[in-house]
């Protein structure tokens, strides 16, 4: 593994703002910061206040359930339930909440978990999912509006569904190799990230260096995954990222919310950003299909598997 270096850090960009309304001053420039850091970095942090870290206290409960219980946690989607227990990331366990930001997504899930239900845990995933949904919506605004394809915003809101995925990650014990998770892109069309206050989280730079993040409290990481990186015609790439447990300061617990494409629509690049300098670059796809594709074994390890899977071949990458 590369080691790190300090030449980087990830643009930290404010939306605590009370007026970060669109069509504001404050927000034309957080838009540009946001859409430069995007094209850039393929992520950055948001300064984010209306999110609580009740929601941790939460997960500790939650991963203390007996292993039988939280590999109740299914879904008839690819990727979407319990992981844990694979002897090459043994730090890392996770679990899915599908339709995270809904009441309806919160209870489905809390009640596998706990059959005489838990209000405390409801109450604040669905304040953190909602909020975290939020801030996706709102960075996903400032990308349309800034690539000038504004009106395809409100069906595209429409057509998103949320997947919460709760991630533990014990400390490494004595010469246990420290890696939480491997290095990866994600398969969404946005994903956000909020931890506790363990860092862990790396991110590959356009240079190949790795990098770490370092987040406060009230932070969260928005990045790009692949489906969005399609929609741009590759404007915005989704960046390498994993997690290493370095810091010797107990558990990490993460959220990473991703949205995905509902299965009636497909992901597919605008025609306003497609022109003789940017050919397309990805067909249209439909998003549940390329994670089916993605889950299969022979497929997880390709170097980029949303240009093997719909990647338009006579186009120079
Ligand atoms: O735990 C984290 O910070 C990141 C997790 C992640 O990259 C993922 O679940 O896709
Ligand atoms: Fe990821």
């Amino acid at each position: 593994m590369g080691s790190l270096t300090v030449s980087h850090k990830l643009p930290i960009i404010d939306f605590t703002e009370v007026n970060l309304e669109p069509g504001t001053s404050t927000w034309s420039k957080a838009r540009k910061e946001a859409v430069c850091a995007l094209e850039e970095y393929g992520c950055f942090v948001a300064l984010y206040d209306k999110i609580h870290d009740d929601v941790f206290q939460e997960l500790e409960e939650l991963f203390h359930l007996p292993i039988h219980t939280k590999v109740q946690n299914k879904s008839t989607k690819p990727l979407y339930g319990y992981v844990g227990q694979i002897p090459f990331i043994p730090l890392y366990e996770s679990m899915g909440i599908d339709n995270a930001n809904t009441l309806q997504g919160i209870q489905n899930f809390t009640n596998f978990m706990w059959p005489n239900g838990n209000n405390a845990f409801s109450r604040a995933m669905l304040a953190y999912s909602k909020a975290a949904a939020e801030l996706e919506e709102m960075v996903v605004r400032m990308v349309f509006e800034s690539y000038g394809v504004d009106k395809y915003y409100e069906s595209h809101i429409k057509s998103v569904n949320y997947l919460a995925r709760v991630m533990k990650y014990r400390e490494a014990q004595g010469e246990e190799p420290k890696l939480g998770f491997v290095a990866h892109t994600d398969k969404s069309f946005m994903s956000t990230i909020h931890q506790n206050q363990v860092n862990g989280l790396e991110i590959k730079g356009k240079d190949g260096q790795w990098f770490g993040v370092e987040l406060s409290p009230s932070s969260i990481v928005v990045m790009a995954g692949d489906a969005i990186m399609a929609w741009s015609n590759k404007r915005i790439k989704s960046p390498h990222h994993r997690v290493m447990m370095m810091e010797e300061k107990g558990a990490r617990y993460s959220i990473a919310q991703f949205s995905f494409m509902e299965d009636s629509v497909m992901v597919e690049t605008p025609k306003e950003l497609i022109d003789e300098d940017h050919p397309l670059l990805f067909k249209p796809f439909n998003h549940l299909h390329y994670l089916d594709f993605f889950s299969k074994e022979e497929n997880r390890r390709l170097e980029c598997a949303l240009k093997t899977y719909c990647g338009v071949s006579h186009v120079n990458y």
